[in-house]
């Protein structure tokens, strides 16, 4: 956008006086974070570099951690007049075979907390529209997350932040993290179209600048993501999903993941794994040959149109581990942090609980008083471990197996799906974590290693009486590359 189109109130903030707070990027957390902040009295300055609104394939299916985490906030109407799509919960599909995974009761967890002075006039509750229905989110008996196009919620979020009286927007590139002499953050120096480079000042600044950050590695030289694999997706557009209001899991032995979920009455998002981080030359035949075999039926008209279409877009899959806020009058948060593979869905749910927590820790302190900041910062990073570290982990674990390249991994990819398949708390615990409202890590390692126990004794079975020792064998090794694909990154997520 040039400086001639950009509304004179995104050019013109004060930079003569200090800000509570700066916050940088206003993707799906910056917004949040300001919204939040200023609710609670604190004059905030917001950065974008950008805020018309995006196109983009990410963030489009929030799981019901996530939505739970939006009515703490009190910002959940952000899903409403979006034309958003209800989620009730995923159907897991293996060499054709299906089950399905319902989200959680409501009964059998905790109540959504509500954040004082945030939540106030009935904003924890949905609206009605065409779409989101108030019967369905607030009386149904299960927990529910919603899909949408991620470019019109993002204009939700920011249009509820515009709104509080305590922020002031900015469009402009943030060139610079401003320090002191002792090394302390105390502002940001923003590159403003039409006005130049201008510094501004805040007691505490939020470095929300997404999967790209610039500034993350202001927490940490080594501060950087490993990237192991890519997405590419397509807009299906009038498809017929085979499991309405779920989002698709589309695992086998032959192929790679593929995810199907509708974002909008009209649109079907599928993403289609790529086991490295550099995308296929040929996208299309690649499409054709390894992906378009294992598109179920239903799917195949809007698939094949999209696929003549060629418009795919691809995205890597990041994984970084979150460090410790530990530099005076900064606060890192979102991707910027902390990202998961893209599998689980769970990044939306990770980097809005963590704006809860943020805002129950520091929201009610003076920023000025940058120590008792810092302390509470160093201490809120252990506190969000054990909510972050299932959803991590359980993404990084289950891309393994669902994208098995070896014996060991395709048997535990089977085993893990028959383990569906016993229905009862065989689905209920993993759904829990997957939805972000079980932050139990050591419940997750127990149905990990549940299934490959499971994984186990399903090959002893096949083997036969005959086949035993070597079922004993192979059993070692699915034993150890299930320890191998789980507890170095529980560890690095706990220890770290
Ligand atoms: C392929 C893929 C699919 C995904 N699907 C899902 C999903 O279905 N569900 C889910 O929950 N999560 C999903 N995620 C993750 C999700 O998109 C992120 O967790 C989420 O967007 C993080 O929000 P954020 O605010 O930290 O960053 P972002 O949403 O990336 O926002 C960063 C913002 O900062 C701005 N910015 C950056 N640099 C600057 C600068 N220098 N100056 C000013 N502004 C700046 C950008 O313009 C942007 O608006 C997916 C991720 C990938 C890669």
């Amino acid at each position: 956008m040039s400086a001639v189109n950009v509304a004179p109130e995104l050019i013109n903030a004060d930079n003569t006086i200090t800000y509570d707070a700066i916050v940088i990027g206003a993707g799906v957390i910056g917004p949040c974070v300001a919204t939040g902040l200023a609710r609670k009295g604190k004059k905030v300055l917001i950065v974008e570099r950008d805020w018309a609104m995006p196109d983009r394939i990410v963030g489009e299916l929030m799981q019901p951690g996530g939505v739970r985490a939006l009515r703490s906030l009190g910002m959940i109407q952000s899903i409403n007049n979006i034309e958003a799509y209800p989620v009730t919960g995923y159907t897991v599909f293996f060499n054709g075979e299906q089950v399905d995974i319902p989200y959680p009761y409501k009964a059998d967890i905790p109540k959504v907390e509500k954040l004082k002075d945030l939540v106030k006039d009935g904003n924890d509750k949905v609206l009605e529209d065409s779409t989101i229905h108030i019967k369905d989110y607030e009386d149904d008996e299960r927990e529910r997350g919603v899909a949408f196009v991620h470019g019109r919620f993002l204009n939700n979020l920011r249009n509820i932040t515009a709104q509080e009286p305590n922020v002031t927007r900015v469009q402009g590139n943030c060139i610079e993290i401003l320090k002191d002499e002792k090394n302390e953050v105390v502002g940001a120096k923003v590159d403003i179209d039409g006005r130049g480079k201008v510094e501004f000042k805040a007691h505490l600044t939020f470095i929300c600048d997404g999967i790209f950050s610039r500034f993350r590695k202001e927490l940490h030289p080594d501060h950087v993501p490993t990237v192991g694999s890519s997405f590419v997706g397509m807009s299906l557009f009038n498809a017929k999903n085979p499991a309405p209001m779920h989002g698709h899991v589309i695992l086998g032995s032959d192929h790679m993941p593929i995810l199907v979920y509708q974002i909008s009455p009209e649109e079907t998002r599928i993403l289609c794994a790529y086991n490295s981080p550099k995308v296929p030359a040929d996208i299309k035949s690649w499409m054709i040959k390894d992906v378009q075999p294992f598109i179920p039926k239903s799917l195949r008209p809007s698939f094949d149109e999209a696929v003549s279409q060629g418009k795919f877009r691809a995205m890597p899959n990041s994984y970084l581990p979150a460090r410790q806020n530990d530099v005076t009058g900064m606060c890192v948060i979102g991707d910027a942090l902390n990202m998961r593979h893209p599998l689980t869905g769970g990044g939306m749910t990770v980097g809005l609980h963590d704006v809860v927590l943020l805002i129950k820790k520091i929201g009610d302190l003076d920023f000025s008083d940058r120590e008792k900041v810092l302390d509470e910062l160093l201490d809120y990073h252990f506190e969000r471990k054990s909510y972050d570290s299932v959803i991590n982990v359980l993404s990084v674990a289950l891309y393994s197996l669902f994208a098995a390249d070896s014996d060991n991994l395709k048997a535990l990819q089977k085993g893990c799906f028959k383990y569906f398949q016993r229905g009862g708390d065989c689905v209920n615990k993993p759904v829990e974590f997957l939805s972000g409202v079980l932050p139990k890590p050591l419940q997750l390692t127990r149905v990990f290693f549940a299934v490959a126990f499971y994984t186990i004794y399903l090959n002893m079975e096949e083997r036969g009486f005959l086949g035993l020792p070597m079922a004993l064998l192979e059993g070692i090794m699915i034993l150890i590359t299930a320890i191998r694909v789980f507890t170095p990154f529980l560890f690095g997520e706990l220890i770290g």
